[in-house]
């Protein structure tokens, strides 16, 4: 990214005069103030702590400008941006970048398709185009700013994932992208809990198409009746796709293997065939050769891709243990407020037997490390929780400052060398109607712990 400070504070339209600043150039922007290099922008959000509080670091990475809250005393010797609301300045500064490097944009949604659809997207269109696509799960109101602003200058198609919690997430997302493309990969069961209903959960995925241009194209399943009365609205073009010929374009699958699909789309006579098994797949790789299609991939470029695609692996996915309790390893930002949210909304889970959580360390959090570890007892709360599993030196302050909050035995702390000893007590805890969380750095290798338990 390249944008000066005055088209940036035009863009978010800054409260204060910045002519006093001399005109820089930003080439990056980061909320994380670990992250931050040489030029970036900071953006100080409300995570888990305010991100004002670590301008500090910022600066000391490289920062050389800072967005900042009107309501948050501005620093005299720091230029900063001043906005009514900074994550608002965030995704105007995002739609302004998109808006002026004009890429085609793609944006797709759906339940656990939507990963691996965009994965394989990308990895079609990268044949023939300079092509970007969202990282890990950067796929809400902060992280597809963030993935837009990180599009490198020369970007010819962007892949966009777009999560949807709650109603109006997708609203939000569509239009601040205002994507070319837009497709719904399923409407599944997921949020179940939040929506109440799978029609309410269709109506939420429908939102994807708020800001699709006006000569854009949707892309949604022909076997989804839910979507039926939603399409009527739509006055772009829809293109469906399915198991038959009742869809505009359909996959028949040939061959599952353990290692591999075999399928043939209706628009080639090609055989193909994907990495990867289960006939979800070839279904996702038909959304993918359809956008690819439509952007002027050629099918030989199609074919070769799809028989090349890596996926990251669906890394949030519930996995079961042995005695059929189900463990989440949420192995994405281990930062202290994707921990918090996912302790938050794992609290809320539905479920028969008890909740459980392995805490790891967080790493790289300097001299805040222990007012951060410690600042997790706001979301462990002895009601929600049953027993709490932590793990590594950082997590012994917060040991320490909730084990009196719990029932006795109700919270343990491990040393990271005895990973072992911990999981010998899971296998002894653990029964069959429990959920587990797990969370840490990546560095705590907690996915040991995952698999010891499988
Ligand atoms: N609160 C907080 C902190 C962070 N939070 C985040 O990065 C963050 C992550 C997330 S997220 O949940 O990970 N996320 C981001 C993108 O899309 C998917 C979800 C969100 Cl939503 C918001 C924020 Cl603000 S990163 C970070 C802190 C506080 C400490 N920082 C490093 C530091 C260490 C020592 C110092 O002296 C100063 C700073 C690093």
């Amino acid at each position: 990214m390249k944008l000066t400070l005055k088209e940036t504070a035009k863009a978010v339209n800054a409260l204060n005069d910045v002519s006093k600043y001399e005109n820089i150039e930003i080439t990056g922007a980061e909320f994380d103030s670990r992250k931050v290099k040489k030029g970036d922008l900071f953006i100080p959000l409300k995570g888990a702590r305010d991100g004002h509080e670590f301008l500090e670091k910022a600066r000391e990475n490289g920062a050389v400008l800072s967005l900042w809250s009107k309501d948050v005393p501005t620093p005299d010797d720091f230029p900063v941006l001043i906005v009514e609301d900074v994550l608002s300045a965030f995704q105007v500064l995002a739609q302004y970048y998109l808006q002026k490097k004009k890429p085609t944009v793609i944006a797709i949604t759906g339940s656990n398709g939507k990963t691996t659809t965009k994965d394989m997207t990308a990895f079609v269109l990268a044949t023939t185009f300079k092509t970007y696509k969202t990282q890990g799960n950067y796929n809400n109101e902060i992280g597809m700013p963030y993935t837009i602003l990180s599009m490198p200058e020369d970007t010819e198609k962007l892949v966009l994932e777009m999560g949807m919690d709650h109603a109006g997430d997708l609203h939000l997302l569509s239009t601040l992208a205002t994507p070319d493309i837009a497709a719904i990969t399923l409407i599944g069961e997921s949020h179940l809990e939040f929506f109440g209903t799978r029609e309410a959960i269709a109506k939420g995925k429908m939102e994807i198409a708020d800001g699709l241009k006006e000569n854009g194209l949707l892309i949604v399943p022909s076997d989804e009746p839910l979507l039926k009365s939603f399409l009527e609205n739509i006055s772009q073009e829809i293109a469906t796709f399915g198991w038959d010929n009742s869809a505009d374009e359909y996959v028949t699958v040939l061959a599952e293997k353990r290692e591999e699909t075999i399928f043939q789309f209706s628009f080639s006579e090609k055989i193909m065939e994907i990495a990867v098994p289960g006939k979800y797949n070839a279904r996702n790789a038909l959304v993918a050769s359809m956008i690819a299609r439509r952007l002027g991939v050629s099918m030989e470029d199609i074919a070769q891709a799809l028989a090349a695609v890596e996926l990251t692996r669906n890394r949030t996915e519930w996995v079961e243990s042995s005695v059929g309790a189900k463990m989440l390893s949420d192995v994405y930002n281990a930062n202290p407020t994707a921990m918090g949210l996912v302790l938050d909304s794992f609290s809320q889970m539905e479920t028969t037997g008890k909740r459980r959580v392995v805490l790891g360390d967080m790493l790289e959090l300097g001299e805040a490390s222990k007012v951060l570890h410690e600042s997790m007892s706001e979301h462990l709360d002895s009601y929600n929780i049953e027993k709490v599993y932590l793990f590594g030196k950082e997590m012994k302050v917060l040991f320490d400052k909730i084990v009196e909050n719990f029932p006795k035995g109700a919270v343990v702390h491990f040393d990271k060398e005895d990973k072992q000893a911990l999981i010998e007590l899971l296998k002894n805890d653990l029964q069959k109607e429990d959920l587990l969380l797990l969370k840490a750095s990546n560095g705590m290798g907690l996915f040991e712990v995952v698999e010891a338990l499988k």
